[in-house]
């Protein structure tokens, strides 16, 4: 669906050995089951899903289309997640700029331009994530509204506060939360809106579990815990407004993903630290004050 074209001029080098290895993390990537639920309709996305499946919509499994059915009802979820995350980010005008802190492909930035009709400016650490959301911004025509950029998130280019909202959709596990919160609320203007849904270990059960640990290893990320990115948002201007625990809505999801063929093994973990508790999915609205 998306040409090669490349649209992105300069590309920085890594500011650390662990964002290089990152960056080529992302530039290697091309798993089904991210670019399969892409193709359905255009939206690529990098992140999980969240909702009761339809099983209506999925029919007999015995049916030769089956699979291609279940690859739409995953991709569905996965738009439904967007949404969410869209619901909070507030009264969003035409004129205002929204910023993807850690963007993917782009598919969150096209949902967010299509439902505010604003500018979206993204940032991630891959040349071929940006390229690719460039290249589809453009097959789109929205090229002048929605922008990737090679661009490490903790030192954006985006003026002190210019930004209505700002957020971070599975990509807050990469970074230093102090480092992150600090720099959402140098963008953001006073009154705008800092949102993240984030999976992230439980205080409650102790420390990480194996499960935690086995994400972690299997996506190069470091995990935070709930509390850490309470402390990180107080210390830096950022008041929740809203902490939604999505843990119970995201659980369908991986359960339908763990029946198809586009399984990539990190299904048990996710499901297995969800149901024993020490791994949350969640949601945190905040308010830059
Ligand atoms: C799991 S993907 C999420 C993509 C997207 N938010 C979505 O929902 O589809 C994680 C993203 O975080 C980006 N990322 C990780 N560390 C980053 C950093 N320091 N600066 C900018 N982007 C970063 C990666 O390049 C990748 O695009
Ligand atoms: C909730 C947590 C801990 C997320 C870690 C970040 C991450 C890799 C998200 C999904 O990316 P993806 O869509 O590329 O992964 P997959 O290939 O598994 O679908
Ligand atoms: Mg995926």
């Amino acid at each position: 669906m998306t040409s090669t074209v490349s649209t992105t001029p300069f590309i920085p080098a890594p500011a650390t050995p662990y964002q290089g290895d990152i960056a080529r993390y992302w530039n290697e990537e091309a798993r089904p089951v991210n670019l399969r639920l892409g193709d359905v309709d255009g939206l690529y996305h990098h992140h999980y899903g969240i909702g009761e499946v339809d099983s209506s919509a999925l029919g007999d499994p015995s049916d030769a289309e089956y699979e291609k059915r279940l690859v739409a009802e995953l991709h569905r979820l996965e738009s439904a997640q967007t949404d969410v995350l869209l619901d909070h980010l507030g009264a969003i005008g035409r004129e205002d700029t929204l910023v993807d802190a850690g963007c993917g492909r782009g598919g969150s930035m096209v949902m967010a331009h299509q439902r505010f009709g604003c500018k979206v400016e993204g940032v991630t650490l891959s040349a071929k994530q940006a390229d690719f959301g460039n290249n589809r911004a453009r097959e789109l025509g929205i090229e002048e509204w929605v922008h990737s950029r090679v661009c490490n998130m903790l030192d954006m280019p985006f003026e002190t506060g210019r930004a209505a909202a700002s957020w971070n959709n599975e990509s807050s596990m990469y970074v230093d939360l102090h480092d992150l919160m600090a720099e959402h609320a140098r963008i953001l203007a006073v009154g705008g809106r800092y949102v993240t849904i984030t999976g992230c270990w439980n205080p409650r059960y102790g420390q990480p579990s194996k499960w935690v640990s086995q994400i972690n290893a299997h996506f190069e990320c470091n995990i935070h815990s709930r509390r850490e990115y309470m402390r990180a948002m107080a210390d830096n201007r950022l008041v929740p407004q809203a902490v939604v625990d999505l843990t119970a809505a995201t659980l369908p999801y991986w359960e339908l993903r763990a029946t198809s063929s586009l399984v990539t093994g990190i299904e048990e973990a996710f499901i297995n630290s969800y149901k024993d508790g020490s791994f949350q999915y969640l949601l945190i609205a905040a308010d830059r004050v």
